[in-house]
């Protein structure tokens, strides 16, 4: 079997969300014998490139106009490079890009889409795929029929890949000028925080209803999270009060994580809330009520106020 992962670039190093498809791309390998390339797109991208080298042998298209992730564009390359490599498997990480753009791909080839996936196996010479449904609420095993088959990992359920030694790196013949251009790039705007992002923070200090005003919510929260070196992250009640950044929202419309330590502050513990954080390896909580759900979730747990008690953390770090 031959495996694919698209991977994505970030500060000339492979993103983290798609070291985590390549742990994916990894376990079905073992279990299928399978052999893993790594396709790499964007423009000047040989540093990207020789760090994913050192996890699978990889190939580039580097464009000028390859810049920016359009999906149409980056939908048809990958579909193209899919073909040229004869890949029976593409795995890419669950982000927006990735799902952006592999559907895509996935459509074009005319192949078999699991997204979100969680685990694989090997039942009976077929690969089957973990993947959670119903807001988290349900984790089912699928199968899918069709080639080529397309997979977006679930960052949160695997450990980033580890690199080794540097492998190949080739660049792939392919005339972007056939790739269409439907969707131009206008402007991206990144907000500078010096806080991880809430995916890939180790810690993650996350604010809901509780907190009254977004000056509160930076001076807590976030005070608190500056102070263990954490990421800020929030319920959608709060987002939707505009106390949080909509970047922050953790969930079933939000992100998804999985830290070391999540702290959940003034949150309840919706389902749509937990499908975001429950997969967490340690989860804390501090409300008010101690009915709420998010406790039955908790492995520690803090009856007090949000107002009080973050003060004197923040005091005695
Ligand atoms: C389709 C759909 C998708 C959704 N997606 C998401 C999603 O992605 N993420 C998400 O979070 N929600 C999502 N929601 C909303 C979700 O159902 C809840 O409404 C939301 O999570 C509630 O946010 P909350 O816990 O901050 O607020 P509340 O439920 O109001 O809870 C506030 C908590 O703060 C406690 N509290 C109050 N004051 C204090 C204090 N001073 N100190 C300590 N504790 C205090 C209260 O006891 C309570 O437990 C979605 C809903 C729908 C319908």
């Amino acid at each position: 079997m031959k495996i694919l992962v698209i991977a994505e670039v970030q500060e000339n190093d492979v993103r983290h969300a798609s070291r985590s498809a390549i742990t994916l791309a990894k376990n079905a390998a073992e279990a299928a014998n399978g052999e893993i390339e790594i396709a790499i797109l964007g423009n000047d991208i040989e540093a990207a490139a020789v760090a994913a080298s050192a996890y699978a042998p990889t190939f580039t298209l580097s464009d000028a106009t390859l810049a920016h992730a359009t999906a149409d564009r980056y939908g048809a390359a990958i579909a193209l490079i899919a073909q040229q490599r004869e890949a029976d498997l593409v795995v890419a990480a669950s982000t927006t890009q990735g799902k952006d753009c592999v559907a895509r791909a996935a459509a074009q080839l005319g192949g078999a889409m699991v997204t979100d996936a969680i685990a694989c196996e090997n039942r009976n010479g077929k690969l089957v795929w973990k993947r959670t449904m119903h807001a988290g609420g349900v984790a089912a095993w699928v199968a899918v029929n069709g080639a080529p088959v397309i997979v977006t990992a679930l960052q949160s359920a695997f450990e980033p890949a580890v690199p080794s030694e540097e492998t190949t790196v080739t660049a792939l013949d392919i005339d972007v000028s056939i790739l269409p251009s439907a969707i131009q790039f206008e402007s991206v705007s990144i907000k500078q925080s010096t806080r991880p992002d809430v995916t890939e923070a180790a810690i993650v200090i996350s604010g809901g209803r509780a907190f009254k005003t977004a000056e509160d919510y930076e001076r807590l929260i976030g005070g608190l999270a500056d102070k263990v070196g954490g990421g800020t992250g929030s319920s959608r009640a709060a987002v939707d009060a505009g106390i949080a950044p909509n970047e922050n929202q953790v969930g079933q419309t939000g992100k998804i994580v999985a830290p070391d330590l999540y702290l959940g502050i003034g949150i309840s513990g919706a389902v749509q809330h937990l499908a975001g954080m429950k997969n967490s390896k340690v989860i804390a909580a501090i409300n008010t009520d101690e009915e709420a759900p998010l406790l039955d979730y908790a492995d520690f747990a803090l009856i007090a106020d949000a107002y009080e008690a973050i003060p004197e953390m923040i005091e005695k770090l």
